[in-house]
């Protein structure tokens, strides 16, 4: 991270647990400034070692008051008057300036949440003598307000109900919003960003994913030797075969993929995924077929923990005779292996704010289907890792990876297993491939795909009574699901017409043999999850 903010303005958000966090940094990133988040532990030291120009300090669930209630660390207002960087607070971020320069923060007599107006007074730093920005609808959502305020600071917009909304010290440099300009809710949030980012803070929009690429692949052909080899599991999804495409521009034939056929991918994936990684993306790309090893290990296993470990064990072995093939058939050791490993991966690797415990790089150990085996001991080459996922699919488009492949819904490392209840069987394994091909492709054809984050069929092992032909059956009910997201860490339902859904219940129950019921799922998560295993 600090070599990559030595080359650009950096804004830092600080992170206090705000569930907006994430998008105050793709904000800031959406308007070509290069932005990162560090936990509101961070030390001083991990501050300055971003150079950054600009600090925010986030929302967050805490009160000021609370015992142990996050705070910046010690030194940070006198670091940032001697190095001349602007802070802004967003909600608690505002909260704990007041707090900490000696003003007072209260529980407000009535707590703000949702769309409220504010009323800028003219001529502030902040909001400058545009007309368009002196009245203007602002999401909030908090239960302290700020009452009164540290010396030198000076109330600019208060919201209809009389909350302090928004504050500045122009000598030092500081700013605060009671409300929320990341979100689209406050539709001049943005113009607010911008105003705070480029006229008052004064950097410059230098961050430009082209620049980032040919960074990375600069950065790879350094870190690896000339004579190093590097290996990449492919899943067929969009972080592997992106890192890997970049990682191939660095490298060529240094760069060897393996993709796995464990008998538990969908209708002819393997033959549509390695068609798009060797004839329009020329990627070295070995496909390992597994299926028999997997699904007679997966035999008689019905509890779900087990499946994911049997499942996340044989990848680990197949990704190791992988490499030993390298090293004893073609003499070629690799010492680097290439992850998709995105940013929402780094963050939520570090401890919650509040918890006491210290800011932590670690990645998210699961990343990779099944853990590294230990002997490996290769070294990460991670080229995504300070990515979002639209960066990621901007920058696939970049690189050249089509389209089509680029607005894939997202698929679990293990597969179709976690969407079989119970035991995996190959008839079942059969059943459901044909449904789910049915469910998607109607959904294609209906020009619904790019809409919907992920769709999917789930067998479940249970057969119920139904009429087929005259005659009673007893098969089984397929449940399908389709939600929306942001970012999977929440869904909604997708809402499908009526009509949809019975016309492709029809085409399941009349072409899947052994299926003769059909559900939709409505839950979102929470409180279900995404999958149902
Ligand atoms: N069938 C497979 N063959 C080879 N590698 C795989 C396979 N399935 C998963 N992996 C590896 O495990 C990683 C994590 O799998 P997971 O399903 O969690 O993917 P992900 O984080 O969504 O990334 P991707 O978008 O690349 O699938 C993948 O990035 C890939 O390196």
């Amino acid at each position: 991270m600090e070599e990559e903010a030595s080359r650009h303005n950096v804004v830092l958000v600080m992170d206090f647990g705000s569930q907006y966090t994430h998008l105050i940094t793709r904000r800031v990133r959406q308007l070509g400034v290069c932005s990162f988040c560090l936990s509101a532990g961070a030390s001083l030291d991990a501050i300055a070692k971003l150079t950054p120009s600009i600090v925010i300090l986030s929302g967050g669930p805490h009160s000021v008051h609370e015992p142990g209630a996050p705070t910046v660390p010690d030194g940070f207002f006198d670091y940032v008057r001697e190095k001349k960087v602007l802070v802004l607070g967003i909600c608690y971020g505002l909260q704990l300036i007041v707090k900490e320069l000696g003003g007072v923060v209260k529980p407000a007599d009535s707590q703000e949440y949702g769309s409220t107006e504010i009323r800028a007074s003219l001529g502030s730093k902040l909001y400058g003598d545009d007309p368009e920005m002196m009245t203007q609808a602002v999401w909030m959502s908090h239960g302290d307000e700020a009452v009164t305020l540290p010396p030198g600071f000076n109330v600019v917009a208060k919201s209809v109900q009389g909350t302090i909304t928004a504050i500045e010290n122009t000598d030092l440099g500081i700013f605060g919003l009671q409300y929320h300009p990341e979100v689209t809710h406050t539709p001049k949030g943005i113009q607010t960003l911008r105003r705070i980012l480029f006229d008052i803070g004064g950097v410059v929009d230098d961050w430009k994913l082209q620049d980032l690429l040919e960074e990375q692949i600069e950065l790879i052909k350094s870190a690896v030797g000339p004579n190093e080899h590097a290996i990449c599991a492919l899943s067929g999804g969009v972080d592997s075969t992106v890192a890997a495409t970049l990682v191939h521009k660095a490298l060529g034939d240094r760069l060897h993929c393996v993709f796995v056929d464990n008998g538990l991918l969908r209708y002819k994936e393997q033959e549509r995924v390695m068609e798009t990684f060797k004839r329009e993306l020329h990627l070295p790309v070995v496909c390992v077929d597994a299926s028999t090893d997997f699904l007679s290990r997966l035999r008689g296993v019905t509890d779900p923990e087990q499946k994911r470990k049997i499942i996340g064990a044989q990848f680990i072995s197949v990704f190791d005779k992988f490499a030993c093939h390298l090293e004893e058939e073609l003499g070629k050791t690799a010492t680097f292996l290439v992850q998709g490993t995105l940013y929402p991966d780094v963050i939520e690797s570090c401890p919650p704010p509040g918890s006491g415990k210290g800011h932590s790089h670690t990645i998210k150990s699961h990343h990779n289907v099944g853990g590294l085996p230990a002997v490996m001991k290769l070294k990460l080459l991670e080229p995504l890792k300070w990515l979002f996922k639209d960066e990621v699919r901007k920058l696939g488009k970049l690189l050249g990876v089509p389209e089509s492949f680029l607005k894939r819904h997202p698929f679990p490392g293990p597969g179709l297993a976690v969407r079989i209840l119970g035991e995996v069987t190959e008839s079942h394994l059969e059943m459901l491939r044909q449904a789910d091909e049915i469910f998607v492709n109607s959904i294609k054809e209906a020009g619904l795909y790019d809409e919907i984050w992920q769709a999917f069929a789930v067998l479940i092992p249970v057969k119920t009574v139904g009429v087929q032909g005259d005659r009673r059956t007893h098969a089984y009910p397929v449940i399908l699901r389709a939600i929306t997201s942001e970012d999977g860490m929440t869904a909604d339902t997708y809402e499908f017409k009526n009509k949809f859904v019975k016309d492709v219940t029809g085409k399941i129950c009349n072409t899947v043999r052994g299926v003769n019921r059909v559900a939709y799922d409505f839950t979102s998560k929470p409180p279900a999850t995404v999958e149902w295993e």
